[in-house]
């Protein structure tokens, strides 16, 4: 079986449990797309069971939007990391504040992530570039282009040596290293942007493809990230047939996960090792 079908796979066969601290904005779309996918969440955050609560769970996922829950989040990961299992960081607005960038600096030295997922802001902030970023969307001087993308491409390569971390960029056109290999996808849609949530939702979904194939959490994130990108383009050609916007978009968007056939994500991929 194709890999990234097999992740898949995995994550219907296994339904794993993932445990996600992540912010109040896109707590319920971030629940939803793990069940879209296979998977099972429990959003436990509160620091006094945040520990035994990942204990149960085959995947942790850290975002960083829930700021206040670093404590919780170092809890947990330390525990994850004893017990072998995968932990996947979202660096929402990594750079944005003092308050963030110490809060990064804390998580990277204290947790060992098996895959980081951010926008080219909060990922070339991780990497020690300068950028544009203040808020949670990407800045358009840090965006990722076909222009500039053998130098993204060794940023992200050269941190995830760094880290040990799987890498992944999202945007226009995803990069994913381990450090070794290097990978560019091109599915998705601009339409992803125009909501909130969609890069949180996409980090705890590489929470449960990781969780279902942890031992590879290179494909699982690539997998991942593809079943996202596809899932825009199905949701992207309902709104503009339909006439709906984002609001419907962001439903269409978790039911075409739902929906997604291994067949699919081997036929829509459209990846490239660099
Ligand atoms: N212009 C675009 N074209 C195609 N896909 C996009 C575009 N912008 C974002 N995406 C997709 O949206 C999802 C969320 O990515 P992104 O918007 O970068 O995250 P965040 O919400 O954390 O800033 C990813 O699957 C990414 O590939
Ligand atoms: C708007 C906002 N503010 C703090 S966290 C958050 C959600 C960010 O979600 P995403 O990065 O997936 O768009
Ligand atoms: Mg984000």
């Amino acid at each position: 079986m194709n890999k990234y079908a097999e992740a898949l796979h995995l994550v219907r066969e296994k339904e794993p449990l993932v445990q996600c601290i992540t912010n109040f904005v896109t707590v319920n779309d971030c629940a939803n797309i793990i069940l879209a996918a296979g998977g099972s969440p429990s959003m436990a955050h509160d620091v006094r069971e945040a520990a035994e609560a990942a204990r149960n769970a085959r995947a942790l996922v850290c975002n960083m939007g829930a700021i206040e829950d670093a404590p919780s989040m170092i809890l947990a990961g330390k525990e994850m990391n004893k017990l072998g299992r995968p932990v996947v960081l979202d660096p929402v607005a990594a750079g944005g504040t003092s308050l963030r960038r110490e809060v990064a600096a804390e998580l990277l030295k204290e947790v060992k992530f098996s895959s980081i997922r951010g926008n080219a802001s909060e990922i070339r902030y991780l990497a020690g570039q300068q950028t544009a970023g203040s808020g949670v969307d990407v800045s358009a001087l840090d965006k990722i282009t076909e222009e500039n993308l053998k130098e993204a491409a060794e940023m992200v390569r050269a941190l995830a040596e760094r880290t040990g971390s799987v890498i992944a960029v999202s945007g226009k056109l995803d990069l994913v290293s381990d450090g070794k290999e290097t990978a560019v996808l091109r599915n998705g849609c601009a339409t992803m942007a125009r909501i909130t949530g969609s890069g949180c939702m996409l980090t705890s979904m590489i929470g449960a493809f990781c969780g279902a194939m942890p031992e590879d959490c290179f494909t699982a994130t690539v997998a991942a990230m593809s079943v996202m990108g596809i899932s825009g383009e199905v949701a992207e050609a309902r709104r503009i047939k339909n006439g709906t916007g984002n609001a419907t978009f962001r439903t269409d968007l978790i039911d075409a996960v739902f929906n997604m056939t291994e067949e699919q994500l081997v036929e829509g991929m459209q990846y490239e090792i660099l």
